[in-house]
């Protein structure tokens, strides 16, 4: 955070010199009282309304510092604003898909947004009255030491002891403030839910359910803000109720110092400063409580969760085999690999099959490098998975499940991803997917922009883009989910001819059987119960022997 601050030097300068300018007034309006009261003890009416003459000045001249100090405190805080949200963005960018799958992108969405806000509104507001407090206190001890000394020196010493005593309060602060950011994270995605499934909640008249789990929802999140903002005022109660006791002292020290010569007018500004002093502490001592909460907030946005890649030095190669070994995998006490041994050969075509939530998709997350917690070993060409940089792996695979995300882009940029290719090599791309008559066709070819996540193409074309994407990506590996589970059996038998017919490594998981196509696979690995049987794909389709 503090690199962050420092980052903008000059401009954070800028912004401490104007969080100070309240000082300024505060000063010039409580030397002002003191002049005036002094014009009073004199018993002069014509230097009365002088005085008062320069306070209208001194008022006017605060509300410019007050108007200039919060012009240039804005820039300040709007561009360390939006480093915050690009640093927090940029940290989720980097997140490998296994540690952004741990959360739901809800909780992204809800820290990038209330986060973000929530440290605007309890860091910014709390630096400026911080800065201004401190700088006031400072000058404030100052100056009333050049006149009584004895009366600063216990002035110093109140605000160490609750100073101390504030320090007890930090922990539960930091732990509302946490509770506040996770009560938001819920209900965003408690919202999102609802407005994903909203067809569904329409079609059986739902509405009222949802609205009243979301009041819930609403009201939990509520009630966490409710909870910090108490405990900051019970801080800052209990430490103005000192204040009270201080301030009684201070009357009674300045009140015995008057009878023994002490200027009225010198005696009324003192106290306004003592007093300024105190509560300024009072106030202000909590807020170091709620920045260092803000503190920590920031880093939950910025540090989320050291991936171990660091650790995961060996590129990925894939010359020969992947192989599992004695791999054991399940959720809630359920195996869905039970000591599994099985060797997949570069350029095969596996096809995976099993009946319902038997594990396949399970199967293909651990091929993909998307979960570790297995027992056993996955070594490709002898090297352990677990040692293998991810960013490697990602570069020479393709995934293609049954939803495929477009972006909202060109056609060219939705093969390619944003990466200079050669033209032949995207024609061939284009060939290999069967794309050419759909590019013919179109005005603008390659070039024609895509609506959101594509809504002007059919699911074969889409498909088809996905197709293409591994192809330009030259990826070692396909790997496919339910690839032609949405379309039409005419267009799945396509599909799954121009998958068979790629050069590269495919295994893919499928329901679905295309007489005279799915033969094509070399094998199909069958999960049961647990077990991963491999069969002949010709020897599996026509009923017979195991392998
Ligand atoms: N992240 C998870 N946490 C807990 N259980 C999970 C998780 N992912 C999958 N499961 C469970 O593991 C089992 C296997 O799921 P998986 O998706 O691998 O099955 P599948 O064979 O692909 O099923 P389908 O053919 O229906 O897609 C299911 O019972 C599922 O509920």
């Amino acid at each position: 955070m503090k690199t962050l601050l420092l980052k903008r030097k000059w401009e954070f300068i800028i912004y401490m010199i104007a969080s100070c300018f309240f000082i300024v007034s505060d000063l010039l309006i409580m030397g002002l009282s003191g002049y005036i009261m002094d014009a009073l003890e004199q018993g002069s009416m014509e230097l009365f309304m002088t005085r008062i003459g320069y306070g209208v000045i001194i008022v006017l001249i605060g509300a410019g510092l007050y108007l200039s100090s919060r012009f240039l405190r804005i820039g300040y805080m709007r561009k360390v604003l939006l480093d915050i949200r690009a640093e927090a963005f940029g940290t989720v960018l980097k997140m490998s898909p296994k540690q952004f799958g741990k959360v739901s992108k809800e909780n992204y969405v809800s820290r990038l947004t209330n986060d973000v806000n929530l440290i605007e509104e309890k860091f910014f507001i709390s630096l400026l009255n911080l800065i201004s407090g401190f700088g006031m206190y400072i000058i404030g001890l100052i100056i009333i030491s050049c006149y009584e000394p004895v009366l600063a020196g216990g002035l110093f010493l109140v605000s160490m002891i609750c100073y101390g005593v504030c320090t007890l309060f930090l922990k539960r602060t930091q732990k509302l403030q946490e509770a506040v950011s996770e009560g938001n994270e819920a209900l965003t995605l408690n919202m999102s839910n609802t407005f994903n499934g909203l067809e569904i909640i329409k079609l059986g008249n739902m509405e009222d359910k949802f609205l009243e789990k979301n009041k819930k929802e609403i009201s939990r999140a509520e009630a966490r803000k409710q909870a910090f903002n108490n405990y900051s005022e019970i801080q800052q109660n209990v430490l103005i109720f000192v204040g009270y006791f201080v301030m009684a002292g201070v009357i009674f020290y300045l009140g015995g110092k008057i009878g023994g010569g002490l200027g009225f007018g010198i005696a009324v500004f003192l106290f306004q400063l003592s007093t300024q002093i105190i509560f300024r502490v009072m106030d202000s001592l909590p807020l170091v409580n709620v920045m260092r909460s803000s503190i920590k907030i920031y880093e939950k946005l910025t540090c989320l969760e050291v991936s171990q890649e660091e650790t995961k030095s060996n590129a990925f190669r894939f010359d020969r085999t992947i192989e599992l070994k004695d791999v054991c995998f399940g959720y809630e006490g359920r195996k869905l690999l039970d000591h599994t041994n099985m060797t997949l050969e570069k350029g095969k075509k596996y096809l995976i099959k099993g009946a319902s939530g038997a594990g396949k998709s399970t199967l293909l997350h651990l091929l993909q490098m998307l979960n570790e917690d297995y027992t056993g070993s996955i070594k490709v060409d002898g090297i352990d998975y677990r040692t293998i940089d991810e960013r490697s792996f990602n570069e020479k695979v393709a995934v293609i499940d049954q939803d495929i995300f477009l972006f909202e882009d060109t056609i060219r940029n939705n093969i390619n991803l944003y990466r200079e290719t050669d033209e032949t090599f995207m024609q061939e791309a284009i060939k290999g997917a069967g794309l050419e008559s759909l590019i013919a066709e179109l005005e603008k070819g390659l070039e024609t922009p895509l609506l959101e996540n594509g809504k002007n193409l059919s699911g074969g074309q889409r498909q088809r883009i996905a197709i293409a994407r591994a192809i330009v990506k030259d990826a070692e590996i396909l790997f496919i989910d339910e690839g032609t589970a949405s379309l039409n059996e005419a267009l799945g038998r396509e599909i799954e001819k121009v998958f068979l017919n790629l050069p590269q490594t495919v295994i893919a998981i499928s329901h679905r059987y295309y007489e005279g196509i799915s033969e094509g696979y070399d094998y199909v690995l069958e999960l049961q119960a647990g077990r991963l049987n491999q069969y002949d794909a010709k020897d599996y389709f026509e009923g017979v022997s195991v392998c």
